[in-house]
């Protein structure tokens, strides 16, 4: 079994396998095409993909709203097909909040725990303990339709955690919300995870956002699962072009595979010079291969250096970085992106010859 952190054995809080959902209609929309995951117990994991990829399906069936066609669904080991929604230890927020508006902040708090007939003084001591984790005490008597819209995020958050779920599902909360708002929300949501210890499940179409707040990321297309990993993993090592283009930006080249150990293949750039690249465990590329390299992991050398070389195309100041549009001599077009600093001043323009290189194992082979 693996483990985590003080060698504690890793609780698989949810698990699906050849998890399928077919809607009816004519034609039929397969929106989740057999999908197996595992999330952990106390996990901040974050289900990206663009647009229709079925994210907010494998939600759905997880909190019980529909049913899957097939497959499996457990929650701590156990199958949670048959249990009804409400009686699975799992609450939603939604990208609507949905809060009473002639409630107020405190009565919204404690509405599901008075539904399901807990103690007032219970509910009461539930209630201000949640308002301190979402810093709404201030607040406590306002109604919800006299609060901001991130004032709402936070009593919507704190209302789903009051009943004190085993798994809280995310769908896009945050979407709804400015740019500086976001930002200190996804920060927020990070701090809540840790504190309560509760497993998180977080839906966006935003990479950043997914990026910067998940222990680990599913990356979904067309109802599969594409890619599972940490976020370093999923950015540095991209497994197929679809993620490696969805996250962030990328240049991919053209190469041969000229032998390999391990996870480390051999490969030949299309300038027919050599270099090392890294594949991922469960796959055994061969012949001609892509290669994926992030504008950052390359650097801008003198031509003789190069293991490419071509015409720099254009020079793009952006404050922070410079990026450099290259024309490799094989036809394809090569982007750099290079910190600056006061110091930095590359010295170059428009129409010089340069090389390309990038460091050993930089490169990712693409499985496709
Ligand atoms: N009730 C439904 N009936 C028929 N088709 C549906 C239904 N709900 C979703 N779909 C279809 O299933 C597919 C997956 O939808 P889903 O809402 O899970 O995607 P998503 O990744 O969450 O998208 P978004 O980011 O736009 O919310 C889409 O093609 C969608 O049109």
């Amino acid at each position: 079994m693996p483990c985590g952190v003080g060698g504690q054995p890793l609780k698989i809080a949810i698990s699906a396998r050849n998890l399928r959902k077919v809607y009816p209609g004519q034609p039929p929309v397969e929106a989740l095409a057999g999908v197996d995951i595992d999330i952990q117990d106390n996990e901040f994991f974050t289900l990206l993909g663009p647009s229709g990829c079925g994210k907010t399906t494998l939600l759905r069936l997880i909190a019980g709203f529909e049913n899957p066609t097939s497959g499996s669904l457990e929650m701590f080991g156990e199958s949670i097909l048959d249990a009804p929604p409400h009686k699975r230890p799992i609450n939603t927020v939604f990208q609507s909040y949905a809060l009473f508006p002639h409630m107020t902040v405190a009565q919204n708090i404690g509405f599901g725990l008075e539904m399901l007939g807990k103690p007032k003084t219970e509910i009461a001591a539930t209630v201000d303990e949640m308002m301190a984790l979402v810093k709404m005490t201030e607040m406590a008597d306002r109604q919800t339709s006299q609060i901001s819209g991130g004032q709402q995020q936070r009593v919507a958050l704190a209302r789903a955690l009051a009943p004190k779920p085993k798994v809280l599902l995310l769908d896009e909360p945050l979407s709804a919300l400015d740019f500086k708002l976001r930002k200190d929300m996804q920060l927020e949501l990070k701090r809540l995870q840790s504190e309560t210890g509760i497993t998180f499940i977080f839906v966006t179409h935003d990479q950043e956002e997914a990026l910067t707040m998940s222990d680990r990321i599913a990356v979904m297309e067309a109802g599969s699962i594409r890619q599972i990993g940490g976020p370093r993993d999923i950015y540095d090592h991209p497994a197929e072009r679809f993620v490696a283009d969805f996250i962030g930006d990328t240049n991919f080249l053209p190469a041969e595979i000229d032998g390999r150990e391990g996870v480390t293949a051999r490969v030949k750039l299309s300038s027919g010079q050599k270099t090392t690249a890294r594949m991922q465990e469960d796959t055994t590329p061969s012949g001609k291969v892509t290669l994926a390299v992030r504008p950052e992991h390359a650097r801008l050398v003198g031509e003789a250096e190069g293991l490419l070389k071509g015409a720099l195309r254009e020079i793009v100041y952006f404050g922070t970085d410079t990026h450099f549009h290259v024309d490799i001599d094989d036809g394809t077009r090569f982007v750099l992106r290079q910190q600056n600093s006061p110091d930095t001043e590359a010295g170059l323009s428009q129409g010089d010859r340069v090389g390309i290189i990038f460091g050993d194992g930089v490169a990712q082979v693409l499985r496709d």
